[in-house]
């Protein structure tokens, strides 16, 4: 059973991976990732005869493939919101800081809070537009204007918000605001 609980959730682009990987090179086998969008991914991977490592990873490939995985996921969760916080909260390994790197919806923090309540902590990590498309972001039907985007648009609990875009704040700030969330486990 983890200590602490790290929810990041943040739109496209907006450095939700490039945060939690300097995170965990920080705290090593203090932690463990997880990543719900990775037994979603396994599936279609499966499926459609992909390769998942690409399909982990941050590029084109994903891009090509995330509308039908959002279709798809979408008609998953409306019979249990839970099952893919499930699946991935499974197979983690038990370490004193678990770092989920991409919750999107009210309930995937609700599925958190029924079954680990008091250990999480919740992170929103923030970008300008212009930042993330010059990361990359292109506004797309289907995937910009829909729940796995925009849930948690109007969602105010935040623990600690993190601009990660302009005139934000440096790395080395933001993974120190991070770590006092922690500073009792690490
Ligand atoms: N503070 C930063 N400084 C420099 N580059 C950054 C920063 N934050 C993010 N990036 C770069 O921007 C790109 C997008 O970031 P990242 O993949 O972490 O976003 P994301 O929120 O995980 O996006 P998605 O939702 O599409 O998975 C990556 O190439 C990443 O290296």
């Amino acid at each position: 059973m983890p200590q602490v609980i790290l929810l990041f959730s943040g739109k496209r682009k907006s450095g939700k991976d490039f945060l939690t990987d300097h995170l965990q090179k920080m705290l090593l086998d203090k932690c463990e990732v997880i990543k719900i969008s990775k037994p979603i991914k396994s599936h279609w991977a499966k499926v459609k005869g992909l390769n998942l490592d690409e399909l982990l990873s941050d590029g084109k490939y994903k891009e090509q493939y995330r509308l039908d995985m959002i279709q798809w996921s979408e008609e998953m969760r409306f019979k249990d919101y839970g099952c893919f916080c499930r699946s991935a909260c499974q197979n983690a390994v038990d370490k004193p800081v678990w770092i989920v790197s991409d919750i999107r919806r009210k309930t995937d923090i609700q599925w958190f809070k029924e079954n680990y309540s008091d250990v999480i902590r919740n992170i929103r990590i923030t970008a300008d537009d212009d930042t993330r498309k010059a990361r990359g972001y292109n506004f797309q039907l289907g995937v910009d204007d829909v729940a796995s985007e925009c849930d948690l648009d109007d969602y105010n609990d935040w623990d600690l918000i993190i601009n990660n875009g302009k005139n934000g704040q440096s790395l080395e700030e933001q993974i120190s605001a991070i770590l006092t969330l922690i500073q009792h486990v690490v």
